[in-house]
């Protein structure tokens, strides 16, 4: 990026409120780099939010028949009434149907559809309302019909979004309205299609701005929520509720999934020699060098103290191994006298352990852990003694 391009980009962030780091900025612009569980949280919240307006709008829809009845003559009045109870109905129906499952296509496709039903009782009320010619009241009724697309680009500014599904969302309402103009060109009257259409993007941009905003928020929430506040890794809430969700997907498509147990050895010692401070810089130290060993989808957790869980998914047992033999090659990190950090390491994979679910692939990769410290610590252990007799016989 140019140094001006770069100042700008600063400058403008900097208004983001949230407290966001660097890396996450970009989340801000479009989904695809989202980390699941962010993803999870705002599908969740799309769909409830998608449900709260279904809802209203349910309520509200045919309640305006009422004005419709006393300024629209038979059988306009009548035909506008069977069309808002029908939105209602769809609105309602959008209320039973979603529930949040954490998927993020479903939160789509409800507010697809959560779109759907006013774009299309706006096309077939302005239908009907061309129709018949009508003046004074009637006609001044008529006109608020046409505010529906202001409507719901305002409406989008009550979802965390990211620029570029605003945007999406946005362009096939901003799109009608310019063809509405184009079908019309001989007789429209320019000057108020043009500031009709210039509101309509105003309004965009600003609930592009407090989708964006309200998502700026969100990220800084959950990554508060997720993070152990000490190493930076996800914590043991986070990671228990990743894992199902990774360990669900790896048996789906029967992919491989190896769970790493770290410990770090004689870390009692460190904190007993050197104090607790020195103890907790030996454990970001030893979180961060992992971490930066990583590749992206892999995840580390602070299971406890001076424990570590490291969830590699799609990755099988043997390359696992060569994934661990590199960290302990590249280390720890070191005591404060110097000496290297060591860790003892049990590993568990999914189909070669045949297990039903993460915490048994834990339980054995603890229990792995747990024979890698009697075996003499600084170590990693990938079958249970039994099995490692029965294979060397
Ligand atoms: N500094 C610091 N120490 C912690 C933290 N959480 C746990 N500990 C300490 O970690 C130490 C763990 O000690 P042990 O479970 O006896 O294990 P160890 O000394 O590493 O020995 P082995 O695991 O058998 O190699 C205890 O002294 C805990 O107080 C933390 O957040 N910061």
């Amino acid at each position: 990026m140019s140094h001006l391009a770069h100042i700008v980009w600063t400058r403008l962030t900097g208004l983001m409120p949230g407290e966001l780091n660097r890396s996450e900025l970009v989340w801000l612009l479009s989904p695809h780099a989202h980390f699941s569980l962010l993803a999870r949280r705002r599908a969740t919240m799309i769909v409830n939010r998608v449900r709260l307006f279904a809802f209203l709008f349910a309520v509200l829809t045919p309640l305006w028949a009422i004005i419709d009845y006393f300024v629209f003559p038979y059988p306009l009045w009548f035909s506008l009434a069977a069309l808002r109870l029908s939105a209602s109905f769809a609105f309602a129906l959008v209320v039973v149907g979603y529930r949040p499952s954490g998927s993020l296509p479903d939160a789509y496709r409800a507010m697809a559809l959560l779109f759907a039903i006013p774009t299309v009782f706006y096309v077939a009320s302005h239908q009907l309302l061309a129709g018949h010619q009508l003046a004074g009241l009637s006609a001044a009724i008529a006109t608020g019909y046409a505010f529906l697309p202001f409507v719901l680009l305002a409406g989008l500014a009550i979802f965390p979004l990211t620029f570029l599904e605003n945007l999406l969302i946005a362009s096939p309402i901003l799109f009608a309205q310019a063809l509405s103009g184009y079908m019309r060109w001989s007789t429209l009257d320019w000057p108020s299609f043009a500031g009709a259409f210039w509101l309509l993007t105003l309004i965009t941009g600003v609930s592009n701005l407090a989708g964006m905003s309200q998502l700026a928020f969100m990220i800084a929430l959950v990554r508060q929520a997720i993070r152990d506040p000490l190493t930076g890794c996800f914590s043991r809430r986070s990671g228990e509720e990743t894992m199902e969700m990774q360990f669900t997907l790896a048996r789906r498509s029967n992919a491989p999934l190896t769970v790493a147990f770290i410990d770090l050895d004689h870390f009692k010692s460190v904190n007993d020699g050197f104090g607790h401070e020195a103890g907790d810089r030996v454990l970001t130290e030893a979180a961060t060098r992992i971490t930066n060993n990583l590749r992206r989808g892999d995840m580390l957790v602070r299971w406890g103290g001076e424990e570590f869980v490291l969830v590699l998914p799609n990755t099988d047992l043997h390359r696992a191994r060569d994934v661990l033999a590199r960290l302990r090659h590249r280390g720890f990190g070191k005591r404060p006298d110097g000496a290297p950090v060591t860790a003892s390491i049990g590993l568990a994979e999914r189909r070669q352990e045949a297990a039903e679910d993460w915490q048994q692939l834990v339980e054995v990769a603890d229990r792995r852990m747990y024979h890698a410290k009697t075996g003499g610590r600084d170590r990693i252990v990938h079958a249970d003694p039994e099995e490692s007799r029965a294979a060397a016989a």
